[in-house]
């Protein structure tokens, strides 16, 4: 990089649970010339996505709960999504998918695997999300999950067989990109799985 970029000051411009900074800086344009910019990054450090599988009845473990972004968009606000959340401190992504595993379905996950680690919105956030693909059995749970009420979590837990919800992705029934990316992992690595579904249990 060299001198290509310049950071000429950073502003707080708000700290709740994020800080929201205002970068002023200097590039190297690919001509050659200098350019001043002003941009915001929101500072979010890495979090984890984990989508745990059932290899012998292809189902996913998915969450459903409330996004204000969405409801501020006119979209229905109940997203169903991957189990997904920031990583503190002095964590580890992988501990992270454990304990978010645990907080948001009560579920105890078996094998566990990083496939990819992505920025989802790069021209806004610093947040990279590792992504990981994890193993679960149906009558193995730590908890009831639904999240941290008192952090005012009100997580649903769904579970899926893989087709069906890759179907949902066809039909606009899941527009979150997180979710997204790692069903079609699986639909491209493994297909969609055992050809009848399962018969409804609850995870
Ligand atoms: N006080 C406060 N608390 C917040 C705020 N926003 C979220 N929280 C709380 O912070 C916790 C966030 O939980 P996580 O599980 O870590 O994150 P998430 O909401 O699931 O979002 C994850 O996925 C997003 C991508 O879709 C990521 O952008 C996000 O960073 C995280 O990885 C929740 O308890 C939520 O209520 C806020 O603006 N203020
Ligand atoms: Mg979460």
């Amino acid at each position: 990089m060299g001198d290509e970029v310049e950071i000429k000051a950073v502003e707080t411009l708000a700290e709740d649970r994020y800080p929201l900074r205002r970068y002023s800086f200097s590039h190297r344009r690919r001509d050659g010339a200098r350019q001043d910019l002003r941009r915001e990054v929101y500072a979010i450090g890495p979090s984890v996505v984990v989508l745990p599988l059932d290899p012998r009845r292809s189902t996913v473990l998915l969450t459903r709960q409330f996004r204000l972004p969405a409801q501020v968009n006119g979209d229905e606000p109940r997203l169903i999504e991957a189990c997904a959340g920031n990583i503190e401190q002095g964590d580890d992504p992988t501990g992270t998918a454990r304990k978010e595993a645990e907080e948001e379905m009560g579920c105890a996950l078996r094998e566990l695997r990083e496939v990819f680690a992505l920025y989802m919105s790069p021209g806004v956030t610093a947040e990279k999300l590792h992504f990981f693909i994890a193993e679960y059995e149906p009558g193995e749970r730590s908890g009831e999950g639904g999240g941290l009420r008192e952090e005012g979590e009100d997580i649903e837990v769904l579970e899926l067989p893989l087709a069906e919800a890759w179907a949902m992705v066809g039909r606009g029934g899941i527009v979150d990109a997180k979710t997204v990316l790692p069903l079609q992992h699986l639909m491209l690595v493994r297909g969609p799985g055992a050809s009848s579904p399962p018969p409804p249990a609850q995870p």
